[in-house]
């Protein structure tokens, strides 16, 4: 076999494949802290990490990406107060890229460092100050040869500029994802305006991660992608989407609804939902596909799936999953057998089990945000009558 593919030649060659949520799903394993969300299960824990790596490999991801979430010294250093550990970045960075590297030499995955927003940033501290947070980070990243550097998770696009500065001092590839909506950055930066000054401070992929479910993100894409037309640029586009549906989210998504971040769960997407984010991410020319907090084993071996074709390739874990369900043909119940078939669950409207529970917690902010229409197409009010009655009982103040 010959040297691996860089992550440039695999994005021109097809589609690639990313991870799913780490923070999320290692919170809900019992080896992060929500609050925090810091990783430094990399010191504490690493055999958690190295499998929920492998897990995500054998779904058919093609990028072990280091847990270094939230791992800039700035976030870190709170967590000196919790039993008396002191984490460092590089401590914990470290860690990160040695288990990732671990886990990709199983199979044929690249591995990516990625920074994301910092304390710094968010308190008002000036370039030179974020910058050196990035820095200390990237140079770990340099250290243990990851291929490729990512930045993620930001609010601000004017930080994610400065990000993408740093990383293009390595001379490695860059990709860079925001949390924003069809809204835009939290200073009110269009989506289309955020991706063309990413990929303008350097970066060769570029769109969105967490803060919104697959089809808002995708809406999100779709302005990135048209002002990046508009401007002549061609990046790569990526999208990493929560494994929840958040129509009803605002502008700062899930982050304001009242279920996060303990009680998402009547909202997480099937691995359905996944098949059809992974079609129309494809058809829009997304050629980077993955998940972000929420998604699972199981997303991800959806989006390999129905992307087989595409691929020449079937995850590992599709061993134990036959396409659409068509395990149950084996099932000894004949109800049971007569869902063995891709049209039973696409056409399937899950119940909740919950007879109290709401299509959205607050519905309110249907009326208020630009997504509005987008909102109330999610929650099955679709023709322009229905739509009318619910602008006309907002604008009532709630009463008909
Ligand atoms: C997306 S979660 C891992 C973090 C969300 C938010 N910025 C917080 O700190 O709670
Ligand atoms: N890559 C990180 C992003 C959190 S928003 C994770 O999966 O935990
Ligand atoms: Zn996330």
């Amino acid at each position: 076999m010959g040297p691996k593919k860089g992550i440039l030649e695999r994005l021109a060659e097809g589609v690639v494949i990313g991870d799913g949520g780490f923070v999320f799903e290692l919170e809900k394993r019992g080896y992060v802290m929500a609050g925090p969300w810091t990783p430094e299960v990399t010191l504490e824990h690493p055999d958690a990490v190295r499998e929920l790596h492998r897990e995500y490999l054998r779904a058919g991801s093609d990028v072990m990406q280091a847990l270094t979430f939230y791992a800039s010294d700035d976030k870190l250093i709170n967590r000196g107060n919790v039993a008396g550990k002191k984490f460092t970045g590089a401590a914990v960075n470290a860690a990160a890229c040695k288990i990732a590297k671990e886990v990709a030499a199983e199979g044929d995955a690249l591995v990516l460092g990625g920074i994301s927003e910092t304390p710094t940033y968010l308190s008002g501290g000036g370039k030179a100050a974020v910058q050196a947070e990035f820095r200390k980070q990237i140079q770990v990243f340099v250290d243990h040869g990851m291929d490729f550097l990512l930045c993620e998770y930001f609010e601000y696009v004017e930080e994610v500029e400065w990000a993408i500065e740093v990383c293009k001092e390595t001379g490695k590839p860059v990709a860079s994802t925001m949390c924003i909506g069809p809204k835009g950055d939290m200073h009110g930066v269009p989506a289309g305006e955020c991706a063309v000054r990413m990929a303008k401070a350097g970066a060769d992929i570029v769109g969105v991660n967490c803060h919104f479910d697959p089809f808002v993100s995708l809406e999100t894409i779709k302005l990135m992608k048209a002002g990046l037309e508009k401007a002549g640029l061609k990046p790569f586009l990526m999208c990493q989407p929560l494994g929840y549906h958040t129509p009803d989210a605002g502008p700062q998504g899930f982050i304001d609804l009242l279920e996060f971040p303990f009680a998402l769960e009547p909202r997480l997407c099937t691995r359905w939902d996944f098949h059809k984010f992974a079609r129309q991410a494809y058809d829009l020319g997304v050629r980077y596909i993955g998940g972000c907090c929420g998604t699972q084993h199981h997303h991800l071996r959806a989006v390999a799936e129905e992307l087989a074709k595409e691929r020449g390739k079937t995850p590992l874990s599709s061993e134990k999953h036959a396409p659409w369900g068509e395990g149950l043909a084996l099932h000894t119940k004949p109800w049971v057998r007569a869902r063995a078939n891709r049209e039973f669950w696409e056409n399937l409207k899950p119940a909740t089990g919950r007879p109290f529970s709401a299509s959205m917690s607050e519905p309110e902010n249907w009326g208020v945000t630009a997504g509005s229409k987008l909102m109330m197409q999610h929650a099955g009010v679709t023709t322009e009558a229905e739509q009318e009655e619910v602008r006309r009982f907002k604008k009532g103040g709630g009463k008909h």
